[in-house]
């Protein structure tokens, strides 16, 4: 098993992140400015409180009359009850904006992810991807309520500041001399945080990745007897998971402690200006207590601000790593108009392929396979047959070289008109849970109940599936009702009679049956094939012979090319494999 860590997707820059974050906040301009419009007042509203509290001081403090006092506390009521309404209603447009952001940057990272390159997607790992699409996406949406509080909280710094000053300049600056002591802290936190939440986010999905790997492998593993081994790699990777969470607390720990100092400075300086002012007759007590006050006010989202830091820098993490899917290349969403079912042939001209790095593993290939024509390719082994039809199917682009379908370059079609033109079955055949008829309706959404059957007629499945419990109701997939890898491949050919395209590739769609559902599962190969152009990967010879060609491949070249009979007689490679068959 190779490095899980070594083909991980993209991580966005935090630049990157912030504008992508930004465009999707953009999008719902209504609401952006009647957040910031709510959040302005309930600040104003909040900041009022503190102010006339200190002028009841000084009411009080010069016997002021009974009916004054009355008035301010009724001020004071009213004040406090629109800063209580307005900071309701801007919290609920707030998190309702950031809400609407997060979703619509979901969809584009699902978007994103469903289109990307099979092989990309593949050599990422389905652990990292999957990590990127839950753990981050929940972190980032759990975060959403946070930023909004701490959006408020910043409006809130920004008006009480302004209320220091509107009391006394000097009490303003006495508040400032917690500036230096929060930026100072911030100044050495902020590039720790933002590399140890990184690390413990990629720490995350190497353990993820790892146990999807082992799960998803679980067969390998057993067969290998590599139980031990496997589990030591998933606890080492949790235990690394773990430390990178430790080490994340810890450095905010130490910025947590800045912050109680910070506090106690600010709150000494400014009680400390104030019974200088009032002692100089320049202030009043009621305008220290407003001041006392406001700054009491200020622990709140001042504290809010700097404590989420903690997890606006794991949620800031966590977006760079769902924008960083985004800047995946991806095929256009729709290029040119759909392809139409009019048979289309297949011509390929010198294709080269090679995984990554690896060895060259087609070499060359040159072939034209004729509108409804059917072509099997055989060969040893790693010769490079699946390559060759996933490449000449579109699954994914050759290194080198270049293929047309229908005459039209591969590279030319978008993935809808991809789609419609190729439908292809490979080894791994999957069942979606669902029931058996949505199972089937994601190859054609509108096909009605009797289509879904005859398509089950085709392909020799009908039977099996009137026996079921609820016929096409019945619900199947991971722990729903048993489908076997026979069964599965059925389906999965039904799907592609559904779509009905012009072309198909079949990779081993025989090879998941015992020799009785293998011969059941070529008759419903062929019964697909018919009047379509096909590229059948085969490695039972019958399914080869039942083609109109067959191509023999060895070390990634098409080494004879004719149809079945005429190379048994020639007595090639083709006609040993085929003697060896019969036997
Ligand atoms: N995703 C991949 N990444 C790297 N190498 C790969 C990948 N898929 C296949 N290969 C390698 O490419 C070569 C051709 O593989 P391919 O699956 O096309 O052969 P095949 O003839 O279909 O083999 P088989 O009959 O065993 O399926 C092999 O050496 C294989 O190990």
């Amino acid at each position: 098993m190779s490095d899980p860590t070594s083909t991980i997707l993209p991580v966005a820059t935090g630049r990157a992140t912030l504008v992508s974050f930004w465009r999707s906040l953009r999008r719902h301009p209504m609401l952006g400015w009647a957040s910031v419009a709510a959040s302005l007042a309930a600040s104003a509203a909040a900041v009022v409180v503190p102010l006339l509290l200190g002028r009841l001081v000084d009411l009080v403090v010069a016997a002021g009359t009974t009916r004054s006092l009355l008035l301010t506390s009724a001020w004071i009521l009213g004040a406090g009850f629109a800063a209580a309404v307005l900071t309701g209603a801007s919290r609920w447009l707030v998190t309702e904006w950031g809400m609407r952001a997060c979703a619509d940057l979901r969809e584009e990272v699902l978007d994103h992810a469903l289109r990307m390159d099979s092989a990309r997607l593949e050599n990422a790992g389905s652990g990292d991807v999957a990590a990127r699409v839950t753990e981050d996406v929940e972190q980032v949406t759990d975060s959403i309520r946070l930023a909004a509080g701490v959006f408020i909280a910043l409006v809130t710094v920004v008006v009480t500041v302004a209320g220091f000053a509107a009391l006394d300049w000097r009490i303003a600056v006495a508040f400032l001399v917690i500036v230096p002591v929060y930026a100072l802290s911030l100044r050495r936190f902020t590039p720790r945080a933002k590399r140890l939440y990184a690390a413990e986010r990629q720490a995350a999905a190497v353990r993820t990745q790892h146990l999807l790997t082992t799960f998803g492998g679980v067969r390998t593993v057993h067969a290998y007897g590599m139980q031990q081994r496997q589990s030591q790699r998933v606890e080492r990777a949790s235990r690394d998971a773990a430390d990178a969470r430790l080490r994340a607390v810890r450095g905010f720990l130490w910025f947590a402690n800045m912050m109680n100092y910070a506090e106690a400075i600010g709150l000494t300086a400014v009680l400390f200006t104030g019974f200088l002012l009032v002692r100089s007759g320049d202030s009043s007590v009621g305008e220290v207590t407003a001041a006392a006050l406001l700054f009491h006010r200020l622990f709140g989202p001042l504290g809010m601000l700097l404590m989420s830091f903690n997890d606006i820098q794991s949620a800031g993490a966590a977006l760079a790593r769902l924008v960083g899917v985004t800047e995946v290349d991806v095929p256009a969403g729709r290029a040119g108009e759909l392809a139409t079912r009019a048979p289309a042939g297949i011509t390929a001209k010198s294709v080269w392929h090679r995984y990554a790095d690896g060895p060259t593993v087609v070499h060359d290939v040159t072939i034209e396979i004729a509108e409804g024509e059917s072509l099997a390719i055989v060969g040893e082994s790693g010769a490079g047959k699946t390559t060759l039809a996933a490449i000449l199917g579109g699954v994914f682009p050759a290194a080198d070289g270049a293929v047309w379908l229908g005459g039209r370059l591969i590279g030319d079609l978008g993935p809808d008109d991809l789609r419609r033109t190729v439908g292809v079955v490979t080894q791994e055949v999957h069942v979606f849970a669902g029931t058996l008829a949505d199972d089937l309706r994601l190859a054609a959404p509108h096909a009605t109940d009797e289509q879904l059957h005859a398509a089950l007629r085709l392909v020799d499945a009908d039977g099996w599936v009137a026996a079921l419990p609820a016929g096409l109701a019945t619900r199947v997939g991971d722990g729903e009702h048993p489908i076997t890898p026979g069964q599965a491949q059925q389906l999965a050919l039904a799907r592609i009679a559904l779509l009905d395209p012009p072309i198909v590739v079949l990779d081993e769609a025989s090879a998941e049956a015992g020799s009785a559902g293998a011969h059941q599962l070529e008759l419903a190969s062929q019964a697909v094939i018919r009047g379509r152009t096909a590229i059948v990967v085969a490695h039972r010879l019958t399914q080869a012979h039942a083609c109109d060609r067959v191509a023999v491949m060895s070390r990634g070249r098409i080494v004879e090319l004719g149809r079945p009979d005429d190379l048994v007689e020639a007595g090639g490679r083709y006609a040993e494999l085929w003697a060896a068959w019969r036997r």
